[in-house]
């Protein structure tokens, strides 16, 4: 593979060719990408790479008695054999596990599906319900060869109902009165009572607000307080689920009085957190984050507590302080989520579609990976197939490049989790694909994200390695990073090929399976990027993941270089 590089040094110079400039850092070279004319199915007719010295595995020295030399995720090679290299799926995809698919076999059936990242939600399950799932996904990881990452999702400081006793739903009929308490209650409830969470509740409330419940899935009316008891009318049936949101409205407005003072973090949320570090899940998403601080203290928080892992922090975007505070938040955070769930419950809904792009075409432009979330396919809770509605909305999130499409209710408990992961991996593969043939690439102007002189050659390496991967219509892109950041900075460039990422780290690994069109791999490499190389071709071609012609761009960290070559 030396030889082969080499001869990439000596490109014809052709119309397309751009000269080689020098380079403003010693440390800084360009291989100059191979000419169309030159790229070739057979490269053996191009040059003379030795076989022998392409498939010497021993040459560089690593550890593969004790692991396998490259950690390949195996619903990911089945996706790659199934749509071929550059049609693999992009945009990754999110389940909550709920009681519909916490069995080992659920799980299983959601990672051979497409799931990257298993949600857990803290508002619902307790503490050994919640060590199972995470244990499980890790056990499938480690013995079925998948990198689903685990995601755990603080409950916040929310005004909510209560578990309803132990019913699964209750139904509220036009024009019944319900009694809405800050009292604990014996079991069972009384009838048509519902528990509310926060004790200023019943203070805070006036006669003729109106109440609603998860944002409008049913309507009351306050009539009466009587201490720690209000007396509602419901003036829009709907059923009531156990711990659903309660937001109240006073002239149109939504009312923060007090519990606008709740901390985002609240105390249990801390042991839960402790929880999550403790058994090492990948990211933790933040409820109802107001402002840039709680997010800077829960890193340095992570960072003192759990030295050496790293658990990245995601902000939810879901309430009017956020929105507020857009820019803070998510330049502190290492990645955002679009929570349309309340975010719908707290603006008006029309607003909800202008505010996802707003929120994703930010998040691209501060290099953090954005998650659209729930009801994308809500009526797949119940029923097997989606609206056309749904599709539509799928489409554009897709469309928009978000990083990644998240399921709540419809994987949690609804009746057809497989199914409504597929259909988001269809619809994402369709729309993928549809853009890919046009080719609308997204007329979004990136600026600089770095401040200093190594972040930004880092920067301008990814941003002409995935403009030269698109001009020449490359395979894939490989990165060879350490802590997964050129290989975020290419995800941002939304490239025409997939981006190989190989790290080092199995949980820099799963992280990166957050991201736009990363295939992350745990590989062990060297600062010889022709020997990373030639391990690597070996071992993906022996699995068949890629073929000898495929035109590859290569970059890595360590040596800020462009490399340009044919699979041998
Ligand atoms: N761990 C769990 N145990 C029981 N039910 C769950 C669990 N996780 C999720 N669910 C159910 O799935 C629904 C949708 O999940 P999600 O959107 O995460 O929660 P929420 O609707 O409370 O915001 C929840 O309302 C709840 O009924
Ligand atoms: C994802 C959301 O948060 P949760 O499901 O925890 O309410 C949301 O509100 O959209
Ligand atoms: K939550
Ligand atoms: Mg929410």
């Amino acid at each position: 593979m030396a030889a082969a590089a080499h001869s990439l040094l000596h490109p014809p110079a052709t119309r397309n060719g751009p000269t080689p400039t020098p380079s403003p850092s010693p440390s800084l070279f360009l291989r100059l990408p191979v000419p169309p004319a030159a790229r070739s199915r057979h490269p053996h007719r191009l040059r003379s790479t030795s076989p022998a010295a392409a498939a010497d595995l021993t040459a560089f020295p690593n550890p593969s008695d004790i692991f396998p030399p490259i950690d390949v995720d195996a619903a990911t090679e089945v996706e790659l054999r199934e749509n071929g290299f550059r049609s693999t799926r992009r945009t990754k995809l999110i389940c909550t596990v709920g009681p519909a698919t916490s069995s080992p076999a659920q799980l299983e059936a959601l990672a051979v599906g497409g799931m990257n990242v298993a949600r857990i939600n803290m508002c619902h399950g307790d503490r050994e319900w919640h060590r199972g799932v995470i244990r499980e996904v890790r056990r499938l990881n480690e013995e079925k060869g998948y990198a689903v990452a685990v995601m755990m999702d603080t409950e916040g400081s929310e005004i909510h109902m209560g578990d309803l006793g132990g019913a699964a739903s209750a139904k509220a009929e036009d024009g019944e009165v319900w009694t809405f308490s800050v009292r604990a209650f014996e079991l069972p409830l009384p009838e048509r009572t519902i528990n509310v969470n926060y004790d200023g509740f019943a203070e805070d409330v006036r006669v003729g607000d109106e109440l609603l419940v998860d944002g409008g899935m049913a309507r009351f009316e306050v009539i009466e307080k009587l201490g720690p008891d209000v007396k509602c009318r419901c003036t829009d049936p709907g059923l009531l689920l156990p711990r659903a949101n309660l937001t109240f409205w006073r002239d149109g407005s939504i009312v923060r009085e007090r519990n606008a003072m709740l901390p985002t973090i609240s105390s249990k949320d801390w042991l839960d957190i402790d929880f999550g570090i403790a058994e090492g899940v990948d990211f933790i998403a933040v409820s109802f984050v107001k402002s840039a601080e709680v997010i800077k203290h829960l890193k340095s928080y992570i960072a003192a507590k759990s030295r050496g892992s790293d658990i990245a922090v995601i902000a939810k975007i879901e309430s009017i302080d956020s929105l507020k505070n857009l820019h803070e938040i998510i330049r502190a955070s290492d990645g955002a989520m679009v929570a349309r769930g309340d975010m719908g419950a707290q603006v008006p809904l029309e607003q909800v579609p202008s505010i996802q792009q707003k929120i994703v075409q930010l998040c691209r432009q501060l290099n953090k990976p954005v998650i659209v979330a729930s009801q994308l396919l809500e009526s797949m809770i119940e029923y097997p197939t989606p609206t056309r509605a749904e599709v539509a909305d799928v489409s554009e999130a897709v469309r928009q490049r978000a990083d990644a499409l998240m399921l709540s209710g419809e994987s949690a408990m609804g009746r057809y989790p497989e199914k409504a992961l597929s259909v988001l991996r269809s619809v994402s593969l369709r729309i993928e694909k549809w853009w890919r043939e046009e080719k609308r690439h997204e007329a979004l102007e990136l600026q600089g994200v770095s401040s200093s002189f190594s972040d930004k050659v880092s920067e301008e390496i990814c941003n002409s390695a995935a403009k030269m991967a698109n001009g020449l219509g490359a395979d894939a892109v490989f990165v060879y990073t350490k802590t997964g950041h050129m290989a975020s900075l290419l995800s941002r460039c939304r490239p025409d090929c997939p981006v190989f990422a190989f790290t080092t780290s199995t949980s820099v690994r799963r992280r990166l399976n957050l991201q736009w069109g990363l295939i992350p791999f745990r590989l062990s490499f060297s600062d010889d990027m022709d020997s990373n190389l030639n391990r690597t071709f070996s071992l993906l071609k022996a699995r068949g993941m890629i073929q000898s012609g495929d035109l590859v761009i290569a970059i890595c960290d360590m040596l800020q270089s462009i490399q340009v070559m044919n699979v041998p």
